[in-house]
Formats: C-alpha cells, sequence, structure tokens
C-alpha cells in the first residue's frame, strides 16, 4: 500500500515507521531481524532501507595495490522483498542517482514492480567518500528532481526507450528529502525549498525530513513549505543521540544544528551508556510534542541496533 493511503487510513493518528541501513555484504541478514523483531510490536506500517553508495577499495596483489569500486553494503531491495514477505509491512526502497545509470534504474524499478513494492524513495545519493562533491554517474541523473521524473514518467508506461500501453503499470508512490536545517550544498533555506517545491511539482507524493533535534526547524520549515504550496505530507525524521562523538559528527555529516541543552546533556554523561539514555530521552521530547502536533508519521532512523527506537517507542505508540 502507498504511504500516502497508509496516512489517509490513519486519520488523524501518528503512525510509526524507522528506517534500516543493509548488512555488510557477507554478513548475516538475520542481525537485520533481531533489531526489526522488537520493534514490530509498535505496527510500522513501513520500514525503509537504505542504499549506500559504491565506494573505492584497494586489494593488495603481488606488493601492488589494485584499486577496485565496490558496494559494501548492497542488496536494498532484496531486504525490502525477504522484509515485507518477512513481516508482511510495506517497504521503501531508497533508489539514488549516484551510481546508477538511468537504465540501471529502469530495471530496479521493474523489480521493485513485480515484487510488489509500492513505494520509492527518490534521492540523489552523497559525495562518494573520497570526493568532496557529488559527481553525477555517467549515463545517471544530476538531481533527485530528474529521477523523480522518470518514476513518474514509468508509472505513465513511458520506458527510458520505449512506451509501454498496458494496464499493468506501475503506481509508484514517491517520496523525497526535505531539509528544515537547508541541504548543505544549498545558498539558502529559500533556495532549498524551492528545489523541494520541484520535486514536489514533478510527481513526489510526501517528504521526509533530514534529522534535526529542536522541534521549532521543522515547524517552521513546514509553514514555509505550505507557503510555497507544497501540500503534501512532510514526515519528521528523528536520530536519537547515541554516543558521545555524534555531537561532533552528526553537524559534520548531515550540517545540522544541536541545541545547547542538549549538548550539555551529553557532556555531563560519563559513558556512551547515560548518553544514549539522554538521546533517547530527548528524541522521546521532540516525539511527544510533534505528536501533539499532529504529524502523520514519526520515522526514526535506526541504523544499528534498535534498543533506543524501542525505548522511545514504548512511550509513544
Ligand atoms: N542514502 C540514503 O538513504 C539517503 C540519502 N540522503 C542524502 O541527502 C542528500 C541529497 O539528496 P536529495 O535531497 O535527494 O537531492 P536533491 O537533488 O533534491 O538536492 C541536492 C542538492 O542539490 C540542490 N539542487 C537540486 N536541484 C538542483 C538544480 N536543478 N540545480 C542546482 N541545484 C539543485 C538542492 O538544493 C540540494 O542542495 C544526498 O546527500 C542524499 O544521499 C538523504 C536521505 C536518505
Ligand atoms: N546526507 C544524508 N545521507 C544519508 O544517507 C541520509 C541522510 N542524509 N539523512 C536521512 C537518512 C539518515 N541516514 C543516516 C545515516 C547514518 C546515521 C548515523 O548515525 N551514522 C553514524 C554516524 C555518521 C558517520 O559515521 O558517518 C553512526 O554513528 O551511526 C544516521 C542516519 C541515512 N540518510
Amino acid at each position: 500500500m502507498k504511504i500516502t493511503d497508509h496516512i489517509k487510513k490513519a486519520k488523524d493518528k501518528t503512525l510509526f515507521s524507522f528506517e534500516i541501513i543493509p548488512p555488510v555484504k557477507g554478513h548475516q541478514i538475520q542481525q537485520l531481524y533481531d533489531n526489526i523483531d522488537p520493534l514490530m510490536e509498535f505496527n510500522p506500517p513501513f520500514i525503509d532501507v537504505t542504499t549506500s553508495r559504491e565506494e573505492y577499495v584497494y586489494l593488495e596483489r603481488d606488493g601492488l595495490l589494485d584499486k577496485k569500486l565496490t558496494r559494501m553494503r548492497p542488496g536494498t531491495v532484496g531486504i525490502c522483498a525477504s522484509i515485507k514477505h518477512k513481516y508482511d509491512v510495506d517497504t521503501v526502497p531508497h533508489v539514488l542517482c549516484g551510481g546508477f545509470t538511468k537504465e540501471e534504474t529502469e530495471y530496479l524499478l521493474v523489480d521493485c514492480h513485480y515484487l510488489g513494492i509500492d513505494n520509492i524513495m527518490a534521492l540523489r545519493g552523497d559525495a562518494m567518500k573520497d570526493e568532496k562533491y557529488f559527481q553525477p554517474t555517467k549515463g545517471g541523473h544530476a538531481y533527485a528532481v530528474d529521477l523523480v521524473k522518470q518514476v513518474h514518467e514509468l508509472n505513465c508506461g513511458n520506458y527510458l526507450h520505449d512506451t509501454v500501453d498496458s494496464d499493468n503499470c506501475a503506481d509508484f508512490c514517491i517520496g523525497v528529502a526535505g531539509y528544515p536545517e537547508k541541504h548543505l550544498e544549498s545558498p539558502s533555506l529559500k533556495s532549498d525549498l524551492r528545489r523541494l517545491k520541484e520535486k514536489v511539482d514533478a510527481g513526489a507524493d510526501y517528504v521526509v525530513t533530514q534529522m534535526f533535534f529542536d522541534n521549532q526547524k521543522y515547524f517552521e520549515f513546514v509553514d514555509a513549505a505550505k507557503k510555497m504550496g507544497i501540500t503534501i505530507p512532510i514526515i519528521p525524521g528523528i536520530k536519537p543521540i547515541a554516543v558521545k562523538r555524534h555531537l561532533q559528527l552528526l553537524p559534520q555529516v548531515f550540517r545540522i544544528d544541536l541545541p545547547q541543552d542538549l549538548i550539555d546533556a551529553v557532556d555531563d554523561c560519563s559513558s556512551n551508556k547515560d548518553v544514549r539514555k539522554v538521546g533517547v530521552e530527548w528524541a522521546i521530547q521532540q516525539s511527544k510534542e510533534l505528536k501533539a502536533a499532529g504529524v502523520p508519521v514519526l520515522h526514526y532512523y535506526s541504523m544499528g541496533k534498535s534498543d533506543n527506537i524501542k525505548a522511545i517507542a514504548e512511550q509513544l505508540f
């Protein structure tokens, strides 16, 4: 079922969802299930599965270093299919521009259609680890808006190189990313919102936000988006701080600000076990306020061990 239909069906009730990252290849999918199992009692209507960029690895061969390009965490669509089958929930694969040609993306979308996947998160993707800026892949899209257009066209039976007149067209519901504190490459929040509006006009059905730790930023973003004519659901993304290092890492990687009270509380912790507790408590307070404001879904970035997401969900769902 489409995310937008889940939201409509829930009426004014706030739904619970989360996001997971595929295991490093060669590792067991059971690890993933072990972290999903405890969250299923909160009835997530959907689970997102991220896609990681390919990266360079250096292999030693006969005393020389051989540079190879490889994807460390492949399997997004397969994991979506297996989770959908095992738990009977909708799954949302993250589809990236970076690392894929348009043709590869078309085939991936066809797989999703055959697998009964109804939702696609359309993203540009980050720069590769050793690149300073995002470089479009040869034959691939440069911006998420172009990927949204491709999915939208495919929904209409318009493939890249042929049109199919069929009553069995895909009908993907399309999610896109939004940035309450603007995307790192954008010159201003307003320019970034204009880009978001372009994605909506191209066919996006809902937005999931970048993590934020100050709800005011989300509320202002939603207001500004509405003023710009964006009326689709804007789902807040929540990440509980888990280790002291997140104080530096999260602002650096995601270009978001942390409120001083949260920084002080984490600084006062003598162990990462205490930091995890502070992170959970902060996320609970954030979630309660967002739920009271009537957000459609609370979407958690789990990305690993799910004990903290469970502790939050227990207080809210
Ligand atoms: N791997 C994953 O699962 C996830 C990744 N992300 C990351 O979020 C980041 C951005 O992705 P999206 O928001 O989907 O990308 P996007 O293409 O919508 O925007 C990327 C940047 O380009 C700008 N932009 C957009 N269209 C433009 C145009 N025509 N001309 C000039 N600038 C333009 C935007 O303002 C923004 O700064 C990436 O770093 C992506 O990987 C976000 C969520 C999940
Ligand atoms: N720019 C960007 N890239 C992404 O891949 C991404 C977003 N934003 N925002 C939405 C989701 C959330 N994602 C993530 C990815 C990693 C962590 C995370 O906490 N990672 C490390 C710290 C960061 C690092 O070392 O690179 C961790 O400690 O778990 C959280 C959310 C993936 N998505």
